[in-house]
């Protein structure tokens, strides 16, 4: 069983990767983007670090995901990101031969990778996202723009009108998982029925 939960920056992707990992006896895999030290001084000047910034998570994102292929998933794995997210983020930040660059990276390492056996798509409207973004409290999220959270949230919405694989989508800011209690119960519940009718069981 591989699970992948994706969606835009705030929406709860972490929280509900651990949730389930913990319910279903399964592995957490989960990114840490504290470890991309492009990325507080993306958030700086973003036409200058793009490129660097995408190439250390495409990179961080192969390597992480790679392991999936190499080794037998005993209790199943729950990831915090699906690999398709790198190239969503390139696609509003890279331009030109970066972008073209960058692109042909991304289709060849895209290839390796297999896709989860179901994947949650969390979606909710950017005032949601800035909260729970400055709830968070990452120093070099403090001035996140509410434009490029709405570029990123269409560009979201774009990609999963066309994703051919299979798919549960969550309003997520009509859940709160974040805390014990039946929305915690719901959002499992509701996970577990999409992977049966997909022929797997958590
Ligand atoms: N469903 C939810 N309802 C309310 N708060 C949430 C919910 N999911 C996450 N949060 C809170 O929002 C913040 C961002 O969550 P996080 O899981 O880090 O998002 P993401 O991984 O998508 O960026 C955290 O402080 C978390 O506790
Ligand atoms: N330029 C990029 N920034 C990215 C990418 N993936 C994540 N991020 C940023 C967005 C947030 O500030 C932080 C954590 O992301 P979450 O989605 O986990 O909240 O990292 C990327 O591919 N390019």
């Amino acid at each position: 069983m591989y699970i992948a939960i994706e969606g835009p920056i705030g929406a709860g992707k972490t929280t509900l990767a651990r949730l389930l990992a913990q319910r279903f006896g399964a592995e957490p895999l989960l990114e840490v983007v504290e470890e991309n030290p492009f990325l507080p001084l993306f958030y700086q000047d973003r036409k200058r670090y793009a490129f660097k910034t995408q190439v250390f998570f495409l990179l961080s994102r192969y390597r992480q995901l790679s392991r999936l292929r190499e080794r037998p998933l005993f209790g199943g794995v729950v990831a915090d990101y699906l690999f398709d997210k790198d190239a969503i983020f390139a696609s509003l930040n890279l331009e030109g031969p970066e972008w073209d660059l960058y692109l042909d990276l991304y289709r060849e390492l895209s290839l390796k990778l297999p896709p989860p056996d179901l994947t949650v798509y969390l979606r909710a409207p950017v005032p949601v996202l800035l909260e729970r973004i400055r709830k968070r409290g990452r120093p070099f999220e403090e001035g996140m723009d509410p434009a490029y959270l709405e570029a990123l949230s269409e560009a979201y919405e774009r990609h999963f009108t066309r994703y051919a694989h299979p798919l549960l989508v969550l309003e997520a800011d009509q859940l709160d998982y974040s805390q014990p209690g039946p929305d915690q119960d719901r959002v499992v519940a509701l996970v577990k029925t999409h992977l049966a009718q997909d022929g797997r069981t958590a």
